[in-house]
């Protein structure tokens, strides 16, 4: 499989996990930016993101250092932003083709996923979706347990 990394974190927990789906599987990373940055205020950007997501926002995004379209598998990285992908996300599958691959969705959130998976669904709806991966964080502390990652880091 020609597969690549691609993720968007704000606070740095999706990082996390992105580097250790890179450490175990030696596949590139790639982290999606937002050409505005989010405000370094958490709770201003719980407000902004909540009113971004309701709106259907699509921050712009700074360009990839990998072409995404040139692999056939994505392993995609996002923080749960009210229940769905958070903003940057939205407009990474927006702006690239992923119709015909495999995404290999993997979610850090606070305990409430919500409907990400189904969105991601929704937005890809060529594409192959793999069993998304929910991984709890409380603060900044990863509460999955770490097993369960590199299992599905081995499964898909
Ligand atoms: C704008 C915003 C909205 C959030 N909404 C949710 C949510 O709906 N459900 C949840 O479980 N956690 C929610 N969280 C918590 C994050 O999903 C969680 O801390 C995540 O691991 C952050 O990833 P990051 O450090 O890669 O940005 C939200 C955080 C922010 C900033």
């Amino acid at each position: 499989m020609k597969a690549v990394i691609i993720y968007y974190s704000y606070s740095g927990n999706t990082k996390k996990i992105a580097e250790m789906v890179q450490r175990e599987t030696g596949f590139r990373a790639a982290e999606l930016r937002t050409v505005v940055p989010y405000s370094e205020n958490y709770d201003v950007v719980v407000d902004q993101g909540q009113d971004e997501v309701k709106r259907g926002f699509m921050p712009e995004i700074l360009p990839l250092e990998v072409n995404p379209e040139e692999y056939d598998t994505v392993f995609l990285g996002m923080p749960v932003w009210w229940y769905t992908y958070a903003p940057a996300v939205k407009t990474f599958l927006a702006q690239y083709k992923l119709a015909g691959k495999t995404i290999l969705p993997f979610a850090t959130n606070g305990g409430w996923i919500g409907h990400t998976a189904k969105d991601i669904k929704g937005a890809c709806p060529d594409s192959e979706i793999g069993e998304i991966l929910n991984v709890r964080f409380d603060g900044a502390r990863l509460v999955t347990p770490e097993k369960r990652i590199l299992e599905w880091i081995k499964k898909v």
